[in-house]
C-alpha cells in the first residue's frame, strides 16, 4: 500500500489506466487479456487506495462505473431504469460484514430474509415486453446507454417472444443472463477448432461475442440460454407484484420467463454462508458455468429502504467462487508420450493456485494449438482449470512479453525411445513410430501382440505383461520366445505348472499366419481386415517391408493415410530389427497362395450382414468376406445365399428363415474366415 499521497496518486494513476484497458478488451472487444482474479485483484488495490485517500476520488474512476460503452455498430437503447453492477464478496467475512452493515444502516437486528442466485457467467440482457409481446431487447453497456440486440435476442431457443397469461402489465422490462451452457461451448469451441476459426477462452466470452454479433444468423447458431433474475420498468405502475424478490420471481416463471432452476432463500448471512457452500460443492456438476452467487435482499420495501450507491445496490451483494483463470509463466515445455505413441506438449507452469488447487501443468494438446496461442516459452499465460478437466492454457498475456521469449520447437525424434515422430497432416498429433519398442508404448503393444487375434498366446494376458515388463524380463516381443522356466517361476503367483504351460503355448504360436503376423506388428489404423488383404496383396513379407507408398494405395481399402502408417513402420530401422528377431525365434507361418479369382470360396455368392457382431465391426467382416469372393448385399432375398446373424438381429433375420436361407452366426463366420483366410 501507498505511504505518500504522492505515492498513492501514481498508483492509482496506473491502476485507473490499466482497468479501463482491460474493461475495453472485456466489455467492448468481448476478448479479456487476463483472467477475471488478475482484474478483481487490481480492483480492490484501487478501492483500497480511493478509500486510504479520498482526495484521489473521481467520478470516472472505474471503481464508479458500470461495464464499457455500447458499440456504435448497435443501435443505442437508453435504460428507464439503469442497469447496475453488484458489490463483491471474497470470503465469508465480507459476506457477514455485507449483513452486519445492512442491519446497522436499517436500525434493526431482525434477522433479514435474502433471494440466494447463483451468479451466472455471462452478461446481463433487459427484455422489453409491451403487451406481452417481445419488442426490444438491449445489452446493460454503461449501464445507463446499452446496445439494441433485439434480433440477436428473439434466436434464443429459451426466450418466449410471448409471455403467458391474462393479467399482463402494459410494459415490463425482464432482466436476466443471457450465458452458454458448458456443453455447447465445448461442443462450439471443437467445431471453431475444426474451421480453424476463433476458440473461445471460456463460456463467458462465447456467449458475449455470440450475442453481440450484427448478423443474427451467426447468433441463432451459437448454444445460448437465458434465465430472468430481475425487474426492470413495470407500468402501469399501479399493476400488482408481490412485494418479496423470490416471490416476483415466480411470477415471471408464471409468464413464461425461464429461471436458474437452483435458486433458493435463506435466513441471514449464516443461511447465505450455508447456500454459497451447497453451490460451491455442486459447481463443476452444473450444466453452466457461474463465478459466485448473488444475495438479494428478499423484502423490496427494504430494498428501496437501502438504496443504491454509484455503481450497485447496496441491498445485494455478489461472493465470488475460487477462480477457475489465473496468471502464470510457462516456463518450459515437455513433451509426453502416450500409450498409443501420440507425442504431447506439456507446459511447465510456476505454480499458481487455480481452480482449488495448485497446478504446475498444463495441456497444450498439439502443435495446432501452440501456433493458434501464439505461445512461446517465458510467456505469462493465462491457466484454466474448471472441474476436474486437465488444466489448459487458454491464451497469452501479450503485454508482459519483453522480447526473450524462446519457440517452441516439436522435436523430430520421439523423446523417449528416438524413433522418427510421424505428423500426418490431416493429424493433429504428431506419433512416435517405434511402436514395438518404445518403451511409452511397450505395454500396449506387446498386450496387442499377444491378444487372441493377434498371435493368441494362452495364459499371457495383460496382468502377466506388466509383470514382465516391470520385472525387465520382455522389452519387445521378440523377448517373449526367449522366456525361461526359471525367469517364470521367479514371478509373483507364477507356479512351475502354469509357467511350463506359458512355454507351451509361446512354442505353439509360432506357427502363425502372414495376415496374424501384420497384424500383430501393431501398426496404426491398420486393422484385421486391412492386414488380410495386404497378405492377400503381396503374399510375402518381403513385398510388403519393399512396398512404397503408391503400390500400398492399390490395396483395397487403404488410402493414403494408412499407406503412409505402413511405410513409416517398416522403414523405421528399430521396427525391421524386432521383426528380423521374431523370425530368427522360428516364428513362420504357410505361404500364402494368391488365389485365382474363380477359385475365392465365395466366387459367386451373396451374402447380407445382419445384427451385432462382437468379436469384429461389420465393416470389418464385409471386407473380409469380399475378399473371398462374396458378395455383400444390403437386403434379403431369394437370390441369398447366407444371412450373418450377430446378436439382436431382427426383420433380416425373419425374412432369411421365412425364405429358407441359410443363417450363419457370428462362431460360423470366424470360423470360415479362419479356414479360408491366407
Ligand atoms: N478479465 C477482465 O479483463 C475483466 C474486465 C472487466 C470485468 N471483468 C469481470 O467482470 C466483473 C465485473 O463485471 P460486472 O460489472 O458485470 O459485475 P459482476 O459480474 O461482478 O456482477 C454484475 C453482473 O452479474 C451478473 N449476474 C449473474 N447472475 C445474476 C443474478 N442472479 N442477479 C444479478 N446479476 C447477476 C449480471 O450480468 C450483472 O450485470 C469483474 O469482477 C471481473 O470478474 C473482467
Ligand atoms: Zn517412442
Amino acid at each position: 500500500m501507498s505511504d505518500t499521497l504522492e505515492q498513492a496518486k501514481n498508483d492509482v494513476a496506473t491502476l485507473r489506466k490499466r482497468l479501463n484497458e482491460y474493461n475495453y478488451q472485456y466489455y467492448v472487444l468481448d476478448d479479456p487479456s487476463v483472467p477475471d482474479a488478475q482484474y478483481d485483484r487490481d480492483m480492490q488495490s484501487l478501492i483500497a487506495l480511493e478509500k486510504q485517500f479520498p482526495d484521489l476520488y473521481s467520478a470516472n474512476s472505474p471503481s464508479q462505473k458500470v461495464g464499457g460503452a455500447a458499440l456504435s455498430s448497435f443501435e443505442q437503447v437508453t435504460h428507464d431504469v439503469p442497469m447496475l453492477s453488484l458489490d463483491n464478496a471474497f470470503d465469508d467475512a465480507s459476506l457477514l460484514a455485507f449483513e452486519k452493515r445492512l442491519k446497522d444502516r436499517l436500525k434493526d437486528t431482525t434477522t433479514l430474509a435474502f433471494s440466494c442466485e447463483p451468479k451466472l457467467d455471462g452478461l446481463a440482457v433487459s427484455i422489453l415486453y409491451e403487451n406481452g409481446e417481445l419488442v426490444r431487447a438491449a445489452t446493460r453497456g454503461d449501464g445507463q446507454v446499452g446496445e439494441n440486440i433485439t434480433a440477436n435476442v428473439r434466436t434464443i431457443a429459451n426466450v418466449p417472444l410471448s409471455l403467458r397469461g391474462d393479467n399482463l402489465p402494459a410494459r415490463v422490462e425482464v432482466r436476466g443472463e443471457v450465458f452458454m451452457p458448458k456443453e455447447g461451448f465445448e461442443k462450439l469451441n471443437d467445431t471453431q477448432r475444426e474451421k480453424s476459426a476463433k476458440v473461445f477462452a471460456n463460456p463467458r466470452n462465447a456467449a458475449a461475442g455470440s450475442l453481440r454479433q450484427l448478423d443474427s444468423k451467426i447468433t441463432a447458431k451459437r448454444p445460448l440460454m437465458f434465465y430472468s433474475y430481475s425487474l426492470g420498468v413495470v407500468e402501469p405502475e399501479s399493476f400488482d407484484l408481490p412485494n418479496t424478490h423470490s416471490e416476483r420471481l415466480n411470477k415471471l416463471a408464471s409468464w413464461g420467463l425461464p429461471l436458474c432452476p437452483d435458486i433458493g432463500t435463506a435466513e441471514g448471512g449464516t443461511g447465505c454462508l450455508d447456500y454459497y457452500n451447497l453451490i460451491l460443492n455442486k459447481r463443476d456438476a452444473l450444466p453452466y458455468d457461474i463465478d459466485g452467487v448473488v444475495f438479494k435482499v428478499d423484502d423490496i420495501s427494504i430494498q428501496r429502504t437501502l438504496g443504491f450507491v454509484a455503481r450497485a445496490p447496496r441491498w445485494a451483494i455478489a461472493q465470488k467462487f475460487p477462480a477457475q483463470e489465473e496468471v502464470t509463466t510457462l516456463v518450459d515445455v515437455e513433451f509426453q508420450v502416450g500409450r498409443t505413441g501420440a507425442i504431447t506438449p506439456v507446459a511447465r507452469l510456476e505454480p499458481v493456485f487455480v481452480g482449488g488447487v495448485t497446478v504446475s501443468n498444463a495441456t497444450l494438446h498439439n502443435q495446432d494449438e501452440i501456433e493458434r496461442l501464439g505461445v512461446k516459452i517465458g510467456d505469462t499465460v493465462v491457466i484454466r482449470r474448471a472441474g476436474d478437466v486437465i488444466p489448459q492454457v487458454v491464451s497469452v498475456v501479450e503485454a508482459n512479453r519483453t522480447g526473450n521469449e524462446v519457440d517452441i520447437n516439436f522435436p523430430a525424434q520421439c523423446p523417449v525411445c528416438d524413433s522418427k515422430a510421424e505428423k500426418l497432416e490431416d493429424e493433429a498429433v504428431a506419433r512416435c513410430t517405434g511402436g514395438l519398442i518404445c518403451p511409452a508404448q511397450r505395454k500396449q503393444a506387446l498386450k496387442h501382440f499377444a491378444s487372441r487375434k493377434a498371435f493368441d498366446i494362452d495364459g499371457l494376458g495383460d496382468k502377466l505383461v506388466d509383470q514382465l515388463v516391470d520385472a525387465d524380463l520382455v522389452h519387445s516381443p521378440a523377448d517373449f520366445f526367449t522366456l525361461s522356466l526359471s525367469g517364470l517361476i521367479g514371478l509373483e503367483r507364477m507356479a512351475e505348472k502354469s509357467a511350463s504351460k506359458l512355454l507351451d503355448s509361446l512354442e505353439a504360436s509360432k506357427q502363425t499366419t502372414l495376415a496374424k503376423f501384420l497384424y500383430a506388428l501393431g501398426i496404426r489404423e491398420v486393422g484385421e481386415a486391412t492386414v488380410a488383404n495386404l497378405a492377400m496383396h503381396f503374399t510375402t513379407l518381403e513385398a510388403i517391408q519393399e512396398a512404397s507408398i503408391e503400390s500400398l494405395i492399390e490395396v483395397q481399402d487403404v488410402g493414403a493415410i494408412v499407406a503412409e502408417h505402413i511405410f513409416n513402420f517398416f522403414n523405421e530401422a528399430h521396427n525391421t530389427d524386432v521383426i528380423a528377431a521374431l523370425l530368427s525365434e522360428g516364428i513362420h507361418w504357410p505361404t500364402v497362395e494368391k488365389p485365382r479369382e474363380d477359385s475365392l470360396p465365395l466366387k459367386g455368392k451373396t451374402c447380407v450382414i445382419t445384427g451385432t457382431l462382437n468379436e469384429m465391426g461389420r465393416t470389418d467382416a464385409k471386407s473380409r468376406l469380399q475378399l473371398l469372393g462374396a458378395k455383400v448385399a444390403g437386403s434379403v432375398s431369394k437370390n441369398t445365399d447366407f444371412l450373418v446373424a450377430g446378436e439382436k438381429a431382427g426383420s433380416k433375420l425373419t425374412k432369411a428363415q421365412e425364405l429358407d436361407v441359410a443363417v450363419w452366426d457370428e462362431a460360423a463366420l470366424i470360423a470360415f474366415l479362419d479356414e479360408h483366410e491366407g
